[in-house]
C-alpha cells in the first residue's frame, strides 16, 4: 500500500505478514523503528555477520539493533535499505515489553540494591541481632543460675 508520509512524500507500507515471509536467503527483511530494511545484499558485507541479521530476519531488529550500540556510518548505511515502513495498523502487534530490563540494567540495580541492603544491614539488622542473640544468652545464664 502506498501512502503519503508526514512530510507529504509516497510511503511504502508492508503489513507486518508480508515481512514475516521474507525470511530466507533469497530475501531478508528487518524492521528498525518501523521502517522495513532489505538486508538481502547487505548480509555478507555486515560487520557484525549475516547470522544475527538473519535471526531478526522477518522481525522487530529494533532492540538489538539499539543494544549494539551502532556507529553513525552504520545507521547511514542502513538508511540506504529502508524500502518503506511497517503498516500503521500492524504497530502495536510489536513486541514491545513494557519494562526493558538489559544487563546493564540489571547490574546497575543490583549494584544499587546491594548497597542499600548493605547500609540496612550494617545500620539495622546487625545491632539488632546482637541485641537479640545478648538477651536469650542473659535469660539463659540467669534461668541455669537459679
Ligand atoms: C540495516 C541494518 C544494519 C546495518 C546497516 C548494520 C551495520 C553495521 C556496521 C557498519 C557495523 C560495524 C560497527 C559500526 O559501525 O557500528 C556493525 C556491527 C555489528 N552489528 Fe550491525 N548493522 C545492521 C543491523 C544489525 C542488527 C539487526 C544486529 C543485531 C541483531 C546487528 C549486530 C551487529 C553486531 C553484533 C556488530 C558487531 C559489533 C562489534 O563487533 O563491535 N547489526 N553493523
Amino acid at each position: 500500500m502506498e501512502d503519503k508520509g508526514e512530510n507529504g512524500q509516497a510511503v511504502k507500507y508492508y503489513r507486518l505478514s508480508e515481512i514475516e515471509e521474507q525470511n530466507t536467503f533469497k530475501s531478508t527483511w528487518i524492521i528498525i523503528n518501523f521502517n522495513v530494511y532489505d538486508v538481502t545484499k547487505f548480509l555478507e558485507e555486515h560487520p557484525g555477520g549475516e547470522e544475527v541479521l538473519r535471526e531478526q530476519a522477518g522481525g522487530d531488529a529494533t532492540e538489538s539493533f539499539e543494544d549494539v550500540g551502532h556507529s553513525s556510518d552504520a545507521k547511514e548505511m542502513a538508511a540506504n535499505m529502508v524500502i518503506g515502513e511497517l503498516h500503521p495498523d500492524d504497530r502495536p502487534k510489536m513486541a514491545k515489553p513494557s519494562v526493558t530490563v538489559r544487563f546493564t540494567d540489571v547490574l546497575y540495580l543490583s549494584s544499587c540494591s546491594s548497597s542499600t541492603l548493605n547500609s540496612w544491614w550494617t545500620n539495622w539488622l546487625i545491632p539488632c541481632l546482637v541485641a537479640a542473640v545478648i538477651t536469650v544468652m542473659y535469660r539463659m545464664y540467669t534461668s541455669v543460675e537459679q
